[in-house]
């Protein structure tokens, strides 16, 4: 039989656990939450605990009272009972009420912590979605908010009451035999140490697993979600993922029950000892009174008391170890809290001056890479025109526009607009003069009217203006045809959702854009989707749609390239030419390369 790993114990670290267990923190946020709440439930607490002494104190004496004989003992006798029923009733009413003040408080702080980590996560910076590490702290944050701060709170009420119980119930067994109370201790002292031995093993290995169980859930989404159903399909890949998700999980679990073995084995052999002890002193403590010094109450209440009292200690060990196991996994959501933008958000220039964007000699490498993937870039986007990028694949155009979009800031040189460093402007502020369609936009399973309206969240929509950017993204077409017109939930994960095609979601998507009051506009193939038809009914007339704002187009369409006042060419991380559609056909170089070898001419590159 596996026996108590006194290395393991030594091995510990305490002092550095107890830190991590941000148990501090815990209590200040529950007080925090609700001061009110947090004093009517600790005042509950102590008077359940005084209810049940109470009852206690009535045991003895009711039984006190029964052995001894005289006619006058029944009216006695009588009064205690109802005295003792009235108590008993109290502290069923007072144990109700406080399990349920404590579970409000326990609610309310999961509820806190929940919105503390959605505030959070979305201000902090693009750049931690490069990040593995982030994801996992992300995941581990996440699946601690939703029940742990709970537990931990709920179980700190367990423990303050039967602390109080202890102590209530220690000076009891004392005042029959001192040993009875560090006896107890003995007993119950080594469940608590492997409890929190395997809590701390139990919370290394799901430490340990995160990446593995991330994997696990992808491989996961990738079986069971609406985006790839159709492609797992076609490519016949269910068989292959299923196998590799099923070896996953299988190793997840085989870990997970190799480690709860031990545990099981190790709390067999603690609780047995401690009961095989526990029967032992009752044994000794009831042969001790036989020799006449207690009353018969004493010996009432000891055998009331000291199972009691086991039990007690059992409840709070047990309340500690899941204290002190929820503790470590509340903790990671204390360390999600560590991660702060590295993008100042406070800082702000009195005004944005609206004028030309100039890219200053810019190079750039993402996080947690070792090399440039732009290299010494400038262009200018003066204001109201349109200026167009093109290149290879990869040549680094998106990342052109992270830049511009202030989601990263340049690795060196500097990006002005209106004549100053968009460093000194705050994220909010800046981001609200640009306008992008991402090549990735998003779907927003809304409202068509919620879709548009996201352009810029903090204007008020009204009719006109919605139905406006609808009709110059081209989308007011298909819209007016819905039967609920502008209300029509988009996409198919609700009820009476209306699925639109891809061109149809990119026009969605360009309204958008034009629906902000934004001064620059761009656009990363935004427009691929998009019919022949379509596309050039847009660029056609594209300045008018814009109005008075300017425009970046990345685009692989000569059409659509060559609308633009002035062109781009990128290669290899670098400019390599720029100048309007006719000089860089003159020029003879990459973009006339690129245009010759197009075979209508009409598609540039792909
Ligand atoms: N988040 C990232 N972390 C590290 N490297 C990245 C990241 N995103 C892109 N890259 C790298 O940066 C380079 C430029 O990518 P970018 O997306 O800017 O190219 P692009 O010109 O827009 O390409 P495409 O025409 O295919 O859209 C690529 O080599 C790519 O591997």
């Amino acid at each position: 039989m596996a026996s108590f790993n006194f290395n393991k114990f030594k091995e510990f670290n305490w002092r550095k656990t107890l830190q991590e267990l941000h148990i501090g923190e815990t209590i200040l946020l529950t007080w925090s939450i609700s001061k009110k709440l947090t004093i009517i439930t600790i005042s509950l607490l102590v008077l359940e605990n005084l209810a049940w002494l109470g009852s206690i104190y009535m045991l003895k004496e009711l039984v006190d009272i029964a052995a001894t004989p005289g006619n006058e003992q029944a009216e006695r006798l009588l009064n205690a009972v109802i005295l003792t029923g009235l108590i008993s009733i109290s502290y069923a009413c007072i144990k109700s009420i406080s399990s349920y003040y404590s579970e409000i408080q326990a609610a309310k702080v999961n509820h806190c912590v929940d919105q503390k980590i959605h505030a959070h996560i979305v201000q902090l910076d693009y750049s931690f979605y490069e990040n593995p590490e982030y994801f996992d702290v992300l995941k581990r944050a996440r699946e601690a908010a939703i029940d742990k701060p709970f537990s931990v709170v709920s179980n700190m009420f367990t423990i303050l009451k039967n602390l109080i119980m202890v102590a209530s119930v220690g000076y009891i067994l004392v005042s029959i035999d001192w040993l009875l109370l560090p006896l107890l201790g003995m007993f119950v002292v080594p469940i608590l140490i492997s409890r929190i031995i395997f809590s701390d093993r139990a919370f290394q290995l799901y430490l340990k697993n995160t990446s593995l169980e991330r994997e696990a859930g992808y491989l996961s989404s990738l079986l069971t979600g609406e985006n790839v159903a159709k492609e797992i399909r076609t490519f016949t890949l269910g068989d292959f993922i299923f196998t590799k998700y099923v070896k996953i999980r299988e190793h997840l679990i085989s870990e997970q029950l190799h480690l709860s073995r031990k545990r099981s084995i190790n709390e067999l052999f603690t609780t047995g000892i401690g009961t095989a002890a526990f029967f032992g002193v009752t044994a000794y403590i009831v042969f001790g009174t036989l020799n006449g010094d207690s009353s018969v109450g004493d010996i009432a209440v000891f055998l009331v008391v000291f199972p009691q009292s086991f039990m007690i200690m059992q409840s709070l060990v047990a309340a500690i170890g899941s204290f002190y196991r929820d503790s470590r996994y509340v903790s990671l959501i204390f360390e999600l809290f560590q991660f702060e933008p590295k993008i100042e958000n406070n800082i702000s220039k009195a005004s944005l001056n609206n004028g030309e964007l100039i890219m200053k000699n810019v190079s750039f490498r993402y996080p947690n890479t070792n090399h440039n993937i732009l290299e010494n870039i400038s262009l200018r986007i003066p204001k109201g025109s349109i200026v167009a990028i093109v290149g290879t694949n990869g040549a680094g155009k998106t990342s052109i526009i992270k830049l511009l979009c202030k989601l990263y800031e340049p690795t060196d040189g500097s990006i002005y607009f209106g004549g100053n460093d968009i460093r000194e402007y705050s994220p909010a502020q800046y981001r609200k003069q640009v306008s992008t369609v991402f090549q990735d936009f998003v779907k927003y399973n809304l409202t068509v009217r919620e879709n548009i309206s996201f352009g810029d969240i903090h204007k008020t929509p009204t009719e006109e203006n919605i139905l406006q950017a609808a009709i110059n993204a081209g989308a007011d077409d298909f819209i007016k045809k819905f039967p609920k017109k502008y209300d029509t939930v988009l996409g198919r994960i609700f009820n009476e959702g209306q699925e639109i095609s891809q061109g149809q979601w990119q026009k969605i998507a360009i309204a958008r854009a034009l629906y902000s009051d934004s001064s620059l506009l761009i656009f990363d193939e935004a427009t691929s989707a998009l019919d022949a038809i379509a596309e050039t009914a847009l660029f056609n007339t594209f300045r008018e749609r814009i109005g008075e704002r300017a425009a970046l187009v990345i685009s692989h369409r000569i059409s659509t390239i060559r609308q633009a006042d002035y062109i781009y060419v990128m290669s290899d991380k670098r400019i390599v030419e720029s100048g309007t559609h006719t000089e860089l056909l003159q020029r003879n170089g990459t973009y006339a390369a690129l245009y010759e070898n197009s075979h209508d001419q009409e598609v540039l590159l792909t």
